[in-house]
């Protein structure tokens, strides 16, 4: 088994774990921090998940039983690996709600998270029941915070320079009400009842505090549906992820989360990371009408396994310089895996960790469908804005897509024990 991307090299620890679970212990426990790597392997006969296997003694299935922990360096749902369901949701605060309220709301979602995210009922709001019978199914719910949360809290003095607004790129077709947020909140799970279990007792949680802006679902593919672990595909059928930064990287950590030593505005983040969210609509019609050879084109790598088109497996890096017959690079020089690699947008790198969407057909028959591309950084203005900024001038991957909209999120740092999501911001 050869892991190919962080999430897969977690994904294939977890399988093997999970066939040897098959028959013995089943559940599995997956920190938060640094790497998502699994700290221990509990039964899965439900005394450890609350829930679990409470319709009687059959252990849980692997999938159902791995639970990811809430506390942590980093919040949950970073480098945890890619989850088959997502839902993004984004609030604002109610009109008169403020810095106290927005504690209260933090506090009150942390308890909710860390107990659905270990398999328990939620206590705040009344449970609704829609994930009992299932384990925590690798369920995360990640925080983050949005450039108006600050001025709405009274805290615009410890806002971080880097929720300054984006850039505009010149391909962007942004719905505002589609668009940013005072507060966001990311939920996956591998099971879509356990995702959808958790968004309404959020949503309940927020009562009159916050209001929600939009909100969006995605998925992946399901675990286990591949004989072997496996690079997710996105909608265009791609191997999407190979060349996401690993957590084994010696300069993982500096590129993806904010150093724990920070200082200034910015040492409420310590251990936290930056969320660029773009709904990004595929021009399914357009690209299916292209043949395989330019499809491969456009991204610079085969679609069967998505090897180079310089040759090698999925894993072989890029050769940019290598000339065709045509006298031309193999690798296109418009081909977006050129154009998006660090170098050549001076080391500029994020995480990838997207979920596909589909929102049915619109009103002149083309799929609404595409990516919530989400992608984390220690700082947005070193990983997604030079990158785009480069993909928006030429990448021939670009005539495909749509921006539909975007946001910006500082997700602070995870919570140590007896601490919630933003405690170091709200009570300093
Ligand atoms: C600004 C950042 C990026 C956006 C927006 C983006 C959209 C986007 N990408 C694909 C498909 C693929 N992207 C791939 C690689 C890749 N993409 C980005 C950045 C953005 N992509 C980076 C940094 C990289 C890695 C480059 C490298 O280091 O080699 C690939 C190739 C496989 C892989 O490495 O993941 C595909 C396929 C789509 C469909 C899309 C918008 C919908
Ligand atoms: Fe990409």
């Amino acid at each position: 088994m050869s892991p190919v991307s962080d999430n897969n090299l977690e994904i294939s620890r977890r399988r093997v774990l999970g066939t040897v679970g098959a028959a013995g212990a089943a559940g599995l426990v997956i920190g938060a921090a640094g790497g998502a790597g699994i700290s221990a392997a509990v039964s899965g006969d439900g005394s450890e998940t609350g829930k679990a296997g409470s319709g009687g003694s059959t252990a849980l299935s692997t999938v159902g039983a791995t639970e990811v922990m809430f506390h942590g360096k980093h919040q949950a749902g970073i480098t945890t690996p890619l989850q088959s369901r997502g839902h993004l949701v984004a609030f604002d605060l109610a009109p008169g709600a403020g810095r106290k309220e927005a504690a209260a709301l933090l506090r009150r979602w942390s308890a909710t998270a860390k107990a659905l995210m270990a398999g328990r009922t939620a206590s705040g709001a009344a449970d609704t029941g829609i994930a009992l019978d299932a384990g925590p199914s690798s369920l995360t719910v990640t925080f983050g915070l949005g450039r108006t949360f600050f001025d709405r809290t009274g805290l615009a003095a410890r806002r971080p320079g880097q929720l300054d607004p984006l850039p505009a790129f010149s391909s962007d077709a942004l719905d505002p009400k589609r668009s940013e947020g005072d507060l966001w909140v990311q939920i996956g799970a591998d099971d879509a009842l356990v995702a959808f279990h958790a968004l309404r007792a959020l949503q309940k949680d927020a009562g009159e505090a916050a209001r929600v802006r939009w909100q969006m679902n995605g998925f992946n593919r399901s675990a286990g549906a591949t004989a072997r672990p496996m690079t997710a595909r996105n909608l265009m059928g791609q191997v999407d992820g190979t060349n996401n930064p690993k957590p084994a990287d010696p300069d993982f950590d500096k590129r993806i989360f904010v150093p724990q030593g920070a200082t200034g505005a910015q040492d409420w983040m310590a251990g936290g990371s930056y969320a660029v969210v773009r709904r990004i609509r595929m021009l399914l019609d357009d690209w299916e009408r292209l043949s395989l050879d330019k499809q491969e084109k456009v991204i610079g790598r085969r679609k069967s396994d998505g090897a180079p088109l310089s040759g090698g497996t999925e894993t072989t890096p890029l050769d940019l310089n290598k000339m065709g017959p045509d006298g031309k690079t193999v690798i296109p020089d418009n081909a977006h895996a050129r154009i998006s690699a660090p170098e050549q947008n001076g080391g500029a790198a994020m995480l990838r960790r997207p979920f596909s969407f589909h929102d049915g057909i619109a009103a002149d028959g083309t799929p609404d469908a595409g990516l919530l591309f989400v992608c984390w950084q220690a700082d947005p203005l070193r990983g997604f804005v030079p990158v785009q900024r480069k993909l928006d001038r030429g990448d021939a991957l670009s005539p495909f897509l749509r921006h539909e909209a975007s946001g910006l999120f500082a997700v602070p740092g995870g919570p140590a024990e007896g601490e919630y999501v933003g405690q170091r911001l709200l009570e300093a």
